[in-house]
């Protein structure tokens, strides 16, 4: 069991504040001003991933401050605690094992005394199986022709990791086209339906626990379009799976239980890309691809489990997250990815980020008094230059932002991609080293105009500079170096939760909303005005019907 160690109470975190305040003195600019080395320094390689973090407000003595921090709330123990099994989900009292459904190496992992690798690779095995049966066409739909879309029906865990996979793996995808239903609001069924054939359409239904709300909306809706096109309900079992872990429920809503891909409770469902919800991503871009994914992210599983914190970048990743967050009262990060195919990769990890570490009550169950987890927002660049960087280049809030790219466009056509990389070489270095007000008044004597006139102007154009930034540049989007970033990523939210002292794995925040929407349900089947609920949602519930009369 992890200790509860409230991060606010240790030595490091006291030293890192009074540091703060020292390094409030100085800028990222004057910093490189005096060291020619910061590059070597604060920058880490791993197998085809360049991670530069020397834009960042730090120096040695920073980052000497945050290990101490990541020592004092006993991180080690944490990392090893996950890996080992231990059920670190201690409120859901289960151990937190996706590394198991990639763990390539295949050493034993044990869960409740049972070695679960057996269990893990028998259900790779099968989906191996499933989708060479598709690919080849021996799977074939009820008129006898092969599967051409696959339609996952799932939201959140079960939607937003395969969505981002897919897409950002575009350049590999084989004779099975995607589509994703997530919303339960109509539309986005509908909208998918009329692009598909239900003689040649495989509809999965993902879904950890099989009792979403949205997710069996959709699979009735998707069920009923299929039957009316079929026929007979023994055309369902071609054209239907289940990805689950729940299979009393997937039987009850009529899938045949040999096509229930299986995974178990020590998988979030946020973490559960690498098991049977990554089936739409295996049949789409073929399964040794989606073995080479789970290759990446093993490596990255070994990195952060043997890396001294100083070489480990999810911990450096996690760390300089919590030096802004909490030392510079930072509230968001943004994920700036210059790749147009991973135009998903920000709002996966909005999930990621946000229903892990997005708690205010500690491991003791007291509230903390600290801030916590980031907004995590992001678009892919250039796009997000031409909406909101000029709030992160002159705005009045710190935005520590990292920027993805890869060197080698799987499109080099024309001269798009250096034009793209310029942009992407050139925002981090004028958030770091910005504009002075003398670099401003001398470019505009250089183009003739009279300080005199330029005067109301010119600072409009100073840019402050100091704006912190993570530069990820990697060689080219392919499915390793996808697993190893999403690997990074999802450590990197695990390492913050153990200094937060949270708990990074369950997401009770998410039930009273639910609750709440399963008692109004009900009352919108009739035109009776409602009284049951505050003024407010009285009101909007009334006037919802009266507008539908
Ligand atoms: O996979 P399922 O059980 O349908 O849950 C879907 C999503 O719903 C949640 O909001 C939990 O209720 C997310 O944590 C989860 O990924």
């Amino acid at each position: 069991m992890l200790k509860s160690i409230n991060p606010s109470q240790t030595q490091a975190w006291s030293e890192l504040g009074e540091h703060a305040g020292a390094m409030k003195e100085t800028s990222i600019k004057a910093l490189f001003g005096e060291d020619n080395e910061r590059f070597n320094k604060y920058s880490l390689q791993f197998e085809d991933i360049l991670f530069d973090y020397s834009k960042n407000l730090i120096t040695d003595e920073t980052l000497t401050k945050l290990f101490a921090l990541a020592e004092q709330t006993e991180l080690k123990q944490a990392i090893a605690a996950m890996f080992g099994g231990e059920k670190i989900n201690a409120t859901e009292n289960r151990a937190v094992l996706h590394t198991a459904l990639r763990n390539r190496s295949n050493t034993e992992v044990v869960v409740d005394g049972e070695n679960v690798m057996p269990l893990v690779n028998a259900e790779l095995a099968k989906m191996k199986a499933f989708c060479e049966k598709v690919h080849s066409g021996s799977w074939t739909g009820y008129t006898g022709k092969a599967i051409t879309d696959v339609v996952n029906i799932g939201i959140g865990g079960s939607d937003l990791g395969p969505v981002m996979v897919t897409e950002s793996l575009k350049p590999y995808w084989k004779n099975v086209t995607p589509h994703f239903v997530s919303n339960v609001d109509g539309t986005h069924i509908v909208e998918i339906l009329k692009k598909v054939d239900p003689e040649t359409t495989l509809f999965l239904i993902a879904s950890k626990t099989f009792t979403t709300q949205e997710t069996m909306t959709n699979a009735h809706s998707a069920r009923d379009w299929f039957l009316n096109a079929a026929g007979d309900e023994a055309h369902v079992a071609k054209h239907f799976a289940a990805l689950s872990t729940n299979k009393d429920s997937v039987v009850a809503f009529g899938i045949d239980a040999a096509n229930m891909f299986e995974f178990w409770d020590w998988v979030g469902g946020r973490y559960s890309l690498w098991s049977a919800i990554g089936l739409s991503i295996a049949l789409t871009i073929g399964y040794d691809n989606f073995e080479a994914i789970l290759q990446g992210a093993h490596e990255v599983d070994l990195h952060v489990q043997q890396a001294d914190f100083a070489e480990n970048i999810p911990v450096l990743m996690a760390l300089l997250g919590i030096w802004y967050g909490n030392f510079f009262d930072a509230d968001s990060e943004a994920i700036l990815p210059y790749d147009q195919y991973m135009h998903r990769f920000a709002a996966y990890f909005q999930q990621g980020n946000m229903e892990s570490n997005g708690k205010y009550v500690s491991r003791s169950g007291e509230a903390v008094d600290y801030q916590t987890g980031p907004i995590i927002w992001g678009e892919p660049g250039t796009n997000g230059q031409h909406a909101f960087y000029q709030l992160i280049h002159q705005g009045t809030k710190l935005i520590p932002c990292d920027f993805l790219a890869p060197a080698v466009s799987h499109n080099p056509t024309g001269d798009h991609h250096p034009k793209l990389l310029a942009n992407f070489f050139a925002q981090t270095e004028a958030l770091a080293f910005g504009k002075t007000k003398q670099q401003v008044e001398a470019e505009f004597a250089a183009a003739g105009k009279s300080a005199a006139d330029v005067a109301e102007l010119v600072p409009h154009k100073v840019f402050e500079g100091n704006r912190p930034t993570n530069s990820i540049l990697f060689k080219q989007m392919t499915p390793a170096t996808l697993g190893r970033l999403i690997a990074l990523y999802e450590h990197k939210i695990f390492v913050q939760g153990v200094i937060w002292n949270i708990y990074s794995f369950d997401q009770w925040g998410v039930e009273l909303g639910k609750q709440l929407a399963s008692q109004i349900l009900p009352e919108l089947d009739d035109d009776a005005d409602v009284s049951s609920h505050d003024s407010s949602t009285n009101g909007l519930i009334n006037t919802y019907k009266a507008w539908r009369k």
